[in-house]
């Protein structure tokens, strides 16, 4: 990884030219599927220094704020119709309704309406995962063909992205509403100004949105499963700190299992010929399972990550979850802040449990195959208030702040510990998450 994403990089930036996505993205004219050229180089500052910098991520915290709200509200009426929670379903929502707000402005898949927009983008998503094996193997070209269904939703994902564009269009934002701008009308502006000489076409436009679903959306919702499914099988572990658990999280499950390059020139590797035009695939996800760096490495165990410097950056190649160097993830930041918040707050207001008396030892840990490696099935979970006195999810903070009033007054100075201790053996748990 190190030799590929470090010491050779310029050498392995180029990405190998798969079929579908040459397809599905116009030429490739997104970032994660162009070859490293000048194209790329444009696009990729653009994702960089317009829609993905600490700023503009900054920018959009209102709308990470309601929608977690939204994802704690469907947990509490879960517990309120005594259901089981799809974990998953919830995951997965909460991501795309994210990403459908930061990049189109609203969400298009709220609704009876919504649900095929809905389907549409998952499909979408999904279509990337297909394995055309005549990629690999060209004399097996014929065995997945991007078939008639296939092209059917990328045509249709790019017709709406085209709607969604042209409505745009229409509404002008002056600079005041600057704050507020998707990615649509920073995109829009971009081409506008045209002040790097590139000129950003209505196909770049489509292509980059559509990489920020393709890139942001499963690969976030994937590491909050699988953070979840780890917490459910560790209980014990979910009081340590929560960048330690998300750290721990990646190492076992990276979303992303392989990262694709191509050699552009031929080069010799840790004393091996590889010539140009050959794919390499680096791998995060069995690196993280390598006994040579990493000890108990199929235990989870956050509290590796405590006193440790390791990171998730590119700089440990011991742990790549976002890959490293210069094709490496523009989006960490932005994938940082909806994983934590999401995370502390569900931890914070609930307790979680399985469902049917399942014990945690035996919850199932199979992997789908794909783009990124999800749960095989879906995680469905029993949630339950964590504290006594909380009164449920006001749409205003009154009700709460009420509550902590009379908590503060009358019963902490009291009972307090006991009340917590006995209502809630895990009350530190969310206090230690949220007290980052
Ligand atoms: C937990 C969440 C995420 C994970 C694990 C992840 C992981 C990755 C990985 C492994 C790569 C390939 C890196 C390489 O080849 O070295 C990548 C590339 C990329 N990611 Fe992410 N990602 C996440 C979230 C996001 C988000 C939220 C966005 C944008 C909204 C995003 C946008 C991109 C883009 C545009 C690329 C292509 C970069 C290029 O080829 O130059 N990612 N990501």
């Amino acid at each position: 990884a190190s030799q590929i994403t470090k010491t050779q990089d310029v050498g392995f930036a180029d990405k190998p030219m798969l079929s579908i996505p040459s397809k599905i993205f116009f030429g490739p004219k997104d970032v994660a599927f162009t070859p490293y050229d000048e194209y790329w180089r444009n696009s990729r500052s653009i994702c960089m220094l317009q829609l993905l910098n600490n700023k503009r991520v900054q920018s959009f915290s209102k709308i990470r704020e309601e929608e977690t709200s939204l994802l704690l509200k469907k947990i509490k009426d879960s517990i309120d119709s005594s259901q089981v929670v799809d974990l998953t379903e919830l995951f997965v929502s909460m991501t795309n309704d994210v990403l459908c707000r930061v990049a189109l402005g609203r969400k298009y898949c709220d609704g009876e309406e919504g649900k095929k927009c809905k389907t549409l983008l998952l499909e979408f998503v999904e279509l990337l995962g297909v394995l055309n094996i005549g990629d690999f193997m060209p004399w097996l070209a014929w065995v997945n063909r991007f078939n008639g269904l296939n092209a059917k939703v990328a045509a249709e994902f790019s017709a709406f992205l085209e709607s969604v564009i042209e409505e745009h269009m229409e509404t002008k934002i002056d600079d005041e509403e600057e704050e507020s701008a998707d990615f649509v009308d920073i995109l829009l502006q971009v081409q506008k100004e045209n002040k790097s000489g590139f000129k950003v076409e209505m196909d770049s436009i489509k292509a980059i949105i559509m990489d920020m679903f393709s890139a942001g959306t499963d690969t976030t919702s994937t590491l909050l499963e699988w953070t979840m499914n780890e917490l459910l099988r560790n209980p014990k572990t979910a009081k340590i700190k929560r960048r330690a658990v998300i750290k721990e999280s990646l190492r076992l499950h990276s979303p992303v299992p392989l990262l694709p390059r191509e050699a552009i020139k031929d080069t010799k590797v840790l004393g091996y010929d590889v010539a140009a035009g050959t794919q390499v695939f680096v791998c995060p996800w069995a690196i993280s399972r390598d006994p040579t760096i990493w000890e108990n490495l199929e235990e989870f165990q956050p509290e590796r990550f405590l006193d440790s410097s390791v990171d998730y950056k590119g700089l440990h190649f011991g742990l790549i979850p976002f890959g490293a160097g210069r094709r490496g993830c523009p989006g960490i930041t932005f994938a940082k802040v909806v994983n934590e918040l999401a995370l502390a707050r569900m931890l914070f207001h609930f307790e979680f449990s399985l469902p049917n008396g399942t014990k945690p030892e035996d919850l199932d840990v199979d992997e789908a195959l794909g783009i990124t490696v999800r749960r095989k099935f879906p995680l469905l979970v029993v949630a339950s208030p964590l504290y006594i006195l909380q009164g449920g999810l006001p749409p205003t903070y009154a009700r709460q702040i009420m509550f902590l009033f009379l908590w503060l007054l009358i019963v902490l100075p009291n009972y307090g510990g006991t009340i917590l201790k006995r209502f809630s053996p895990r009350g530190s748990l969310g206090s230690a998450f949220m007290s980052e």
